[in-house]
């Protein structure tokens, strides 16, 4: 299997090159932003627990969203690979996920980053807001908050990652395609 990490801070562009990479490469999709929103949106008591987490611009806790990646992971049997996509963020998330793929004789094979400064992200992100429905990209605030947890919490993963070889980080500033293109050439090489 070829499990790849697509890493990188709030309105990088992930959501958009992973619906591109998994047709390209044949992976299954997993992004826990989605997955929570899925179950915010039919009201179910993950969604519940999980939605004043967002709405401040927060993490929601470590395990509700390590069992609910685990469970997404069981359900696709028989497939190329995963790109997981805002998992992990944290380090006992990326501990867990190694752990629980390492039992099942796989590994993440790499993160790919999407870099992207920070004023950039705060103007993508307010102008996803206008047309996204998503509460935490509506208001500044949280916008800045989520991207300050990005910092506090989950940066720290490169090193996490990078210590095995394993880390990559790719420019995430320009046309879509071109994004596209610098992440297949990582990616053609690993697989
Ligand atoms: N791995 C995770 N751990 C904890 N919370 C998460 C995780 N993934 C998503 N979330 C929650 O869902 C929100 C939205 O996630 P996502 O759609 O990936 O947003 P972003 O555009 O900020 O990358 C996050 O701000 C966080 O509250």
């Amino acid at each position: 299997m070829t499990n790849l990490v697509l890493f990188g801070p709030p309105g990088a562009g992930k959501g958009t090159q992973a619906s591109i990479l998994k047709e390209k490469y044949q992976l299954v999709h997993i992004s826990t932003g989605d997955v929570f929103r899925y179950n915010i949106k039919n009201e179910t008591e993950l969604g519940l627990s999980a939605k004043s987490y967002m709405d401040k611009g927060q993490l929601v806790p470590d395990q509700v969203t390590i069992d609910m990646l685990k469970a997404e992971v069981e359900a696709n049997e028989d497939v190329k690979g995963f790109i997981f996509d805002g998992f992990p963020r944290t380090r006992a998330q990326a501990e867990a996920l190694g752990e629980f793929l390492a039992s099942k004789g796989e590994e993440v094979d790499a993160m790919i980053a999407l870099e992207v400064e920070d004023e950039v992200l705060v103007q993508r992100l307010l102008e996803r807001g206008k047309t996204s429905g998503r509460p935490d990209d509506a208001d500044e605030s949280v916008i800045r908050k989520r991207i300050k947890v990005y910092y506090e919490e989950t940066a720290i993963l490169k090193e996490y990652y990078k210590k095995d070889d394993k880390y990559y980080g790719v420019d995430g500033v320009g046309s879509v395609q071109e994004i596209t293109q610098r992440l297949s050439e990582v990616i053609d090489k690993l697989i």
